[in-house]
């Protein structure tokens, strides 16, 4: 089946013009970590910390989706925005709800998106409308991992095992979600350390453990396949933790901002080996635009530049690109297949065209190919992107 696939996806060379000399191809954007269920709320609501904004805004409109017309609708405009703006593969958060995140499922085939999908799991610190029994969290997670994994007609489809975050989790439910992740070999994805009081809001609630890592250690999530969001506040030896179990770091700077949680050093933890991917944060961050998210991460690494003696390095545009491209093939285990252009990859690409009618940027006429790259990432937007391939399938053609 998925060799069928594969073949119909296959790039079809005599639907291609030329490329005029504004155009160029650029590989498809990787993103991270995206709330597909905020969507939205995306722009809205941008007034508050994490844990208030949590309980006022977020909490409310993921109770929604357990209606699957509501659910259908937003992840249906969610997945086409994105698509849209070039983003080829993402990984996203639904809900606690099984039967609306396989409604993301199903439209995301449909679509042609590559995507890493989870049903969010919480059994405690949740509004009473929002919360699962233990049990019914586990089962349930377990069930949506054998519904994507027993339906097998789509090799773009990937399950995540998704705990919201340490805080809404109990310890029985953690390490069941480890245990789950172990069985099938599949993904896991999660918050860590994104503000200073939900840091010590785990300190209280989970008072046997060192840090805040060393709870998902001990419940068997860290892995290689682990995705954590965030991880502003971690400590040193959470970091070499984080290394030794090549778990991976998905930076969301403009939700950084947004919600005032603070400044997460990548370089630091690139530094220390961790991998790091770009992720837009939906509706944590206003944007899902990957071009929005670059760009956030080179002001938020000019920041950190302003506040050191020297010796740092600030992000550049190239540096931007690669997060958002190979660094996150890398997060999400698929650098074999996607982020970059080396032969025997697949084609997920975007034909970025940047003629003056298109968009916000001027060209001259005298520009280097690097330079046109640069003006797309700083000024480009989504009337830039023409068309979008996923495995070689025209997924978008604007015109
Ligand atoms: O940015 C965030 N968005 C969320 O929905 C969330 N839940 C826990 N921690 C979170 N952080």
């Amino acid at each position: 089946m998925e060799e069928e696939l594969r073949a119909s996806f296959h790039f079809n060379k005599d639907e291609m013009q030329v490329l005029d000399e504004r155009e160029f191809f650029c590989p498809g954007f990787i993103d991270t970590h995206v709330h597909a269920s905020q969507y939205c709320n995306c722009g809205l609501a941008l007034d508050l910390p994490l844990l208030d904004w949590l309980r006022k805004y977020t909490i409310p409109t993921e109770a929604k989706y357990k209606d699957l017309e509501f659910a259908k609708d937003v992840y249906s405009a969610c997945l086409d925005r994105s698509l849209r703006n070039g983003t080829t593969t993402a990984q996203y958060f639904c809900t606690i709800h099984r039967e609306s995140s396989n409604v993301l499922v199903d439209l995301a085939i449909d679509k042609g998106q590559r995507v890493f999908v989870g049903k969010v799991a919480t059994d405690q610190n949740s509004a009473d409308y929002y919360i699962e029994e233990t049990k019914t969290s586990i089962e349930e997670t377990e069930k949506f991992v054998q519904d994507i994994l027993s339906k097998q007609v789509n090799p773009l489809v990937n399950p995540v095992v998704t705990p919201r975050f340490a805080p809404s989790c109990s310890m029985e439910l953690l390490t069941n979600l480890g245990r789950i992740a172990k069985t099938y070999d599949v993904s896991i994805q999660t918050h860590c350390s994104e503000t200073l009081p939900e840091c010590q809001w785990v300190k209280e609630l989970f008072p046997g453990f060192e840090d805040y890592i060393d709870v998902y250690d001990k419940a068997g999530l860290l892995t290689a396949k682990t995705t954590l969001a965030h991880g502003i506040y971690l400590s040193e030896r959470e970091m070499s933790r984080i290394t030794e179990t090549q778990t991976k770091v998905s930076h969301c700077p403009n939700s950084n901002c947004s919600l005032m949680s603070g400044l997460c050093d990548v370089r630091k933890l690139e530094s220390l080996g961790v991998v790091v991917g770009l992720g837009t944060d939906v509706s944590g961050g206003y944007s899902i635009s990957m071009l929005d998210a670059m760009r956030c991460s080179i002001t938020v690494s000019n920041i950190i530049a302003s506040a050191k003696d020297g010796g740092y390095v600030p992000f550049n545009y190239q540096d931007a690109l690669r997060l958002a491209t190979i660094s996150g093939a890398e997060v999400l285990g698929i650098s074999d297949k996607v982020g970059n252009f080396e032969v025997g990859k697949d084609f997920d690409a975007l034909r970025v065209n940047l003629s003056p009618k298109a968009g916000n940027i001027d060209i001259f006429g005298y520009e280097t190919m690097e330079e046109l790259v640069q003006k797309f990432i700083f000024l480009g937007d989504d009337r830039n992107i023409r068309e979008v391939y996923v495995a070689g399938r025209r997924v978008i053609k604007k015109f």
